[in-house]
């Protein structure tokens, strides 16, 4: 039976959810899908670095509050997170990126998955920075160094919808994506209807796990700008930049005109989309509709998001699923890694892996 090894960069909400499902349900992960995982390496900005390569024992770090955690007393532990030797020393498999998304340039977040995949190692990140900013350039990379990227939770959490779009829309010309891609704004606007104000209803989506660090980038849209990039670059072939999509967020929406809106039927909605046009050019906007009652992404509401596919042969195609949620989250991580067994379990030249030198250990 395969084992992986892996390194979690980052240990919030998402990281700490993926350690949680390995310590509980490794057994029957294993079981059903034929490999085993093990975490060799935590690093995390608040926390520092732990590293052991015969596997760390998950349990205790999961039942201490997140924010107790202290690696630097413990063996194979560090104040400092250390990204750098952690990523490209410490033999591990798979490297999981799960480090806040710095929607400016991606870093350092960017340079981590650079670091893993120029060491060889596989790579999954649901961190939209690199993905958004510089996925061709990375999968690229990753291609010459026989490795994989996956980032299917970079866009709609643990719904699946860059894998839908990419294995399931064989022989379709898709020529638009319009869709709700933020599980935050989408949760608020829906408070704001029940008279809630905004600075609560962000404080719950931050509560329940759903925000960024900072909730401005879902607020203003830019989370959304690049999940919006992300689904046309991936989806329909385009090389777009921040700067190539329009983005306006919802703080300038009162409480009160989403209640009056839906009190004529309309439902305001944060609203990513791309259009493909016939000179294969392609525009993207983010911008707040209100919505009619009959329009699929009306009924979306909660961190429930939703992708409307504009195709040629089946005309619009909605997929719709949880967009933020921290277990939510970790299954696309967990996709992810499935994706990366079934890609390479056959590989007969599983790259050697450098053994921990002493001297770098602490
Ligand atoms: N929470 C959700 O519903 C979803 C989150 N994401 C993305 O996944 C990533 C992680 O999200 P969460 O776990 O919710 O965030 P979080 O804020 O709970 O955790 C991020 C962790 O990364 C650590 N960190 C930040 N910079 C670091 C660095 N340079 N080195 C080491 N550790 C560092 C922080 O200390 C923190 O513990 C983010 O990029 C987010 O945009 C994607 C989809 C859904
Ligand atoms: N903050 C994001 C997390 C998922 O990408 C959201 O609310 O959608």
């Amino acid at each position: 039976m395969g084992r992986y090894d892996l390194a979690l960069i980052g240990f919030g909400g998402v990281n700490r959810a993926l350690a949680e499902l390995i310590s509980r349900r490794g057994d029957r992960l294993a079981r059903e899908l034929g490999f085993t995982l093990r975490v060799v390496a935590i690093t995390d900005l608040r926390a520092g670095s732990l590293v052991d390569t015969d596997g760390i024992d998950l349990a205790p770090l999961l039942a201490a509050e997140p924010g107790e955690l202290n690696f630097a007393g413990l063996a194979g532990g560090s104040a400092d997170p250390r990204n750098e030797w952690v990523i490209r020393e410490v033999p591990a498999d798979i490297v999981v990126e799960a480090t806040f998304t710095n929607p400016a340039d991606g870093e350092p977040a960017l340079s981590h998955v650079r670091w893993a995949l120029e060491s060889g190692k596989h790579v999954c990140t649901t961190n939209k920075g690199p993905v958004a900013l510089a996925g061709r350039a990375l999968k690229q990379l990753a291609a010459e160094h026989g490795v994989s990227f996956e980032f299917e939770g970079s866009v709609l959490s643990g719904t699946p919808i860059l894998r839908t779009a990419q294995r399931l829309f064989g022989g379709l010309e898709i020529t638009g994506v319009q869709g709700i891609l933020n599980g935050t704004s989408n949760y608020v606007l829906g408070r704001l209807e029940e008279g809630l104000d905004l600075p609560a209803a962000i404080a719950e989506a931050q509560d329940l796990g759903y925000a960024e660090a900072d909730p401005t980038a879902d607020i203003e849209g830019h989370d959304v700008q690049l999940k919006v990039m992300i689904l046309a670059n991936e989806v329909l072939g385009a090389d777009l930049r921040r700067g190539d999509v329009f983005c306006e967020g919802i703080s300038a929406i009162t409480p009160q005109e989403v209640q009056d809106a839906a009190s004529k039927g309309l439902r305001w909605k944060l609203v990513g989309s791309a259009t493909r046009h016939e000179d294969g050019s392609v525009d993207a906007r983010v911008a707040p509709l209100a919505l009619p009652a009959h329009h699929p992404l009306a009924g979306i509401s909660g961190p429930v998001n939703a992708v409307a596919f504009h195709t040629d042969l089946l005309g619009t195609v909605t997929v719709s699923g949880p967009g933020a949620g921290r277990i939510e989250t970790a299954y696309a991580l967990l996709s992810d890694l499935i994706a990366i067994h079934q890609r390479h379990a056959d590989d007969d030249t599983t790259p050697t892996r450098p053994v921990l030198q002493e001297t770098h250990r602490v």
